[in-house]
């Protein structure tokens, strides 16, 4: 499984090109930074890895990926479900039973810092504890591709490490992530960069 990219390029209709020449191969295993000033195309591009937005210039292929997974800026949640729920939801819905998705999900939960609120009710989370139970839940939802959208985006300094320390912890086997940021922690996290500024 694997994405390629080949000479992409994106203007939108009465707009100059935003980027061009964009050549890449996305593999599990890793986390991809997708990095640039604001403006620079980042969210486009996530769009465009998705299939949501054709490329104007070049082509992206998609090998074997099916089941496509996204963390946007603001965590949703259901507020009177606990952080475990939510985690534990997605592993039930691959067919695990609900005492062995407890299991893994208390687990993946330890993984993002989040073991002592496992039990806690959803609107009860910080903002940053909410963020990362996001990523948690998209990790055991095990997309082929996951799409995480400036995750620190709304938090303050501290809370934005905490989230970028759990992105550096996420990589898994069968799944491709990227995620679009400004934060140098959060891309500093990860282990490749595409610097999107580097393509205008
Ligand atoms: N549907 C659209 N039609 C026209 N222009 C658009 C559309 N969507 C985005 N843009 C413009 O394209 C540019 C790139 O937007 P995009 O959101 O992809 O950038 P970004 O790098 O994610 O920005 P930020 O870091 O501020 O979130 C911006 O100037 C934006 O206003």
């Amino acid at each position: 499984m694997f994405v390629t990219l080949t000479d992409v390029g994106h203007r939108y209709p009465g707009h100059p090109l935003l980027f061009e020449n964009v050549s890449a191969r996305l593999d599990p295993g890793h986390v991809y930074a997708l990095t640039g000033p604001s403006g620079s195309g980042k969210s486009t591009l996530l769009g465009m890895l998705a299939g949501w937005i054709p490329p104007v210039l070049g082509n992206i292929t998609r090998v074997g990926v099916e089941r496509i997974g996204w963390v946007f800026q603001n965590p949703h949640g259901v507020a009177r479900r606990t952080a475990l729920d939510h985690v534990a939801l997605a592993f039930v819905a691959r067919g695990e039973t609900r005492s062995a998705a407890d299991a893994r999900s208390r687990e993946l939960l330890e993984r993002f810092g989040l073991g002592r609120v496992a039990d806690r009710q959803f609107r009860a989370l910080s903002g940053g504890e909410g963020q990362r139970l996001m990523l948690a839940r998209g990790i055991a939802a095990a997309p082929d591709l996951l799409l995480v959208d400036e995750p620190t985006a709304q938090l303050d300094l501290r809370t934005a490490a905490s989230v970028s320390d759990a992105l550096g912890r996420i990589a898994t086997d069968g799944t491709i992530i990227v995620v679009a940021t400004h934060d140098a922690r959060t891309r500093d996290a990860c282990t490749d960069v595409i610097d999107l500024g580097a393509f205008q």
